[in-house]
């Protein structure tokens, strides 16, 4: 779609402030045309004598009183005309969060967020104003110049009236190539700005990394780097339409002088009065809006279309994951992945290939593998992250995409590595899934996570802010935290009655990596006996610490994105495998470290 189809869609849908701002404009135009033809009726009824005392001060009146009026009808236009534009800001902007809330990790991996960020302020804003002054100053410029031209042509004097228009065209060529000039400068500024956003996201999102590697200065520098950039490239944008006044100052002084020479030509024949010269000289005056108008609307439109361009893609980009799913997820239901092979977009090796398992409902799978060997990306297939590339993962029969996908993501309980915690109160992080859940509940699904007690120590309890990010949490705070919220979207502990039943499955994926091993323990103690209590739900344990797998039902051992090992621990062990040399080094460790 392009600019002008969504800008066409918009009026047509909010016509009545569109309508309502192009008659109170149109009221302006013609109480515009008609002030210098009352003026030159009043020079001439001056020189005739004709007009004296109270017939005067009437002509003068209709003079005031048609100039306040356009000030009412002005402020009037701009009221409904905002009111319009700002709308259509608030839906793109609405309408570009949904869409992009509705795009997996896919989509993302090949976005900046500084772009995005760009779009949904600076690209909207441009779009906004195409919507709202570009829209309504070409009316009004377009209805003032035709009024104009009519009132010089058959209001004064044909004649005068075309020769005056000789320099027009010149105007209008000159008028089309700034405004492809104006297209790329603004195309670059846009893009530049997105540079410069994405640089502030990521140097404040990393600014401990950069301040302990004492990276600041350097990053400080190449900010204002970024910033001279798009400095330069907004100006280069200003600079090409600042060009559009000299070419309107240019094409009205030789229209004067046209109309002065060959009207004073014509005064002096008798065939033009000394006010009707007048009053046209006041119409070629009041060309000058028309003028700017076109100047400003061209860069106004070009502005946003440059910004269209580049949001349209994004609102219109196909969603990286399909939501059409209908099926309902069974109470208790087997998950198996079926020869299920994945490789990340444009990545050369497979990140995971011909892999099967089965978990059926109650039951603890434990993933292991060296770093890199396709763990956290198994679960991501699970999530819908990411579609298998051959083969197929189902649960109770049915296949990812046939499930509704809201089902699906109620039934999984998903801890990522590095869990994300938001700048709210620790209950309220916790209960992120579950805001209905009552304080007891919170508490209990901290007891499991072996964190309440460290909650409790916190300065306001469970009421704690915690910074962006949960900055003033440590890792392993952080991490039991992120347990507790799961735990919470689980249903777990004593949960109500939209909770109570259905299947469910924790995915902790490497977890438990910033605890010690005896909370590591206690935390897994308790995750088994919930479990116990809850015989349809299951999990799935990625961890690098063998210790977290040790009890569970099957344990897999990825390696290079294929599975080389499975069984329990002890048959694990009994296999001599890669696993087998593992825990032996693992358990060497941990007795040199409790020496
Ligand atoms: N978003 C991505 N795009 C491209 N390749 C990726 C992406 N994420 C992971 N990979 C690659 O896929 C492979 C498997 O990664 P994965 O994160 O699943 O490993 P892992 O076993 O969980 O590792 P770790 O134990 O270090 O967390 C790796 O080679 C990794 O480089």
């Amino acid at each position: 779609m392009t600019l002008t189809q969504m800008l066409a869609g918009f009026v047509r849908r909010h016509w009545p402030a569109y309508a309502g701002s192009a008659l109170m404009l149109a009221g302006i135009a013609l109480l515009i045309v008609w002030i210098p033809r009352q003026v030159g009726q009043v020079v001439d009824g001056l020189v005739a004598g004709r007009l004296q005392g109270m017939a005067l001060l009437r002509e003068l009146g209709l003079l005031v009183g048609a100039g306040v009026s356009i000030y009412l009808l002005r402020v009037g236009w701009r009221l409904a005309l905002f009111a319009a534009a700002y709308r259509l800001g608030q839906q793109l902007r609405t309408r570009l969060y949904a869409r992009l809330s509705l795009q997996g990790p896919a989509y993302f991996q090949a976005k900046r967020t500084g772009d995005l960020m760009a779009l949904a302020t600076n690209d909207i804003d441009a779009v906004e104003m195409a919507a709202g002054e570009a829209l309504l100053a070409a009316f009004d410029g377009s209805l003032t110049l035709l009024l104009v031209l009519l009132m010089m042509t058959v209001g004064v004097d044909w004649r005068l009236g075309l020769a005056t228009l000789i320099p027009f065209p010149f105007m209008a060529f000159a008028f089309w190539r700034i405004s492809n000039h104006v297209h790329q400068a603004w195309q670059s500024s846009l893009a530049q700005f997105s540079g410069l956003n994405q640089h502030v996201q990521e140097g404040l999102s990393g600014v401990r990394t950069l301040r302990a590697l004492g990276l600041l200065p350097r990053n400080t520098r190449q900010f204002s780097e970024l910033a001279a950039g798009a400095g330069e490239a907004s100006f280069q944008a200003q600079r090409w339409e600042a060009a559009f006044e000299p070419a309107v100052g240019m094409t009205l002084s030789a229209a004067m002088a046209i109309a002065l020479g060959l009207g004073g030509w014509l005064v002096a024949r008798q065939e033009l009065s000394i006010g009707q010269l007048t009053s046209f000289t006041m119409y070629l005056g009041q060309l000058i809006w028309p003028m700017f108008a076109a100047g400003w609307v061209l860069s106004l439109l070009e502005r946003g279309r440059a910004a269209w361009d580049r949001l349209g893609p994004v609102l219109e980009a196909p969603l990286s994951l399909q939501d059409e799913g209908q099926a309902e997820l069974p109470r208790a239901a087997t998950l198996r992945f079926e020869g299920v092979s994945f490789s990340y977009p444009e990545a050369e090796k497979a990140a995971l290939q011909d892999i099967a398992l089965e978990l059926p409902p109650g039951q603890t799978l434990g993933l292991v593998g060296p770093t890199g060997s396709g763990k956290s990306t198994l679960l991501r297939l699970l999530l819908r992250q990411f579609e298998p590339s051959q083969g197929q993962i189902t649960f109770g029969g049915q296949v990812l995409p046939a499930l509704r996908l809201a089902a699906l993501r109620r039934a999984l309980a998903w801890v990522p590595q590095e869990p994300f915690l938001f700048s709210a109160r620790i209950a309220e992080n916790i209960a992120l899934a579950r805001p209905e859940a009552s304080p007891a509940e919170i508490e209990e699904a901290a007891r499991l996570a072996a964190v309440h007690e460290d909650i409790q120590r916190l300065p306001q309890g469970y009421a704690t802010e915690i910074g962006e990010r949960g900055v003033t949490l440590s890792g392993g705070q952080r991490q039991r935290v992120a347990i507790a919220r799961a735990l919470l979207h689980l249903g777990v502990p004593s949960a109500g009655p939209a909770h109570s039943g259905g299947m469910g499955m924790l995915l902790l994926d490497d977890a438990l990596s910033a605890v010690d091993t005896g909370t590591e323990t206690q935390i897994l103690d308790h995750l088994r006996t919930q479990r116990r209590q809850r015989p349809e739900h299951s999990a799935i344990i990625v961890s690098h610490r063998l210790s977290a797998v040790m009890e569970a039902d099957q344990i897999l051992v990825l390696r290079g994105g294929r599975i080389t090992e499975r069984g329990s621990h002890a048959e694990l062990l009994a296999l001599g495998g890669w696993y087998a040399t593992q825990w032996r080094y693992q358990q060497l460790e941990a007795s040199l470290d409790a020496l």
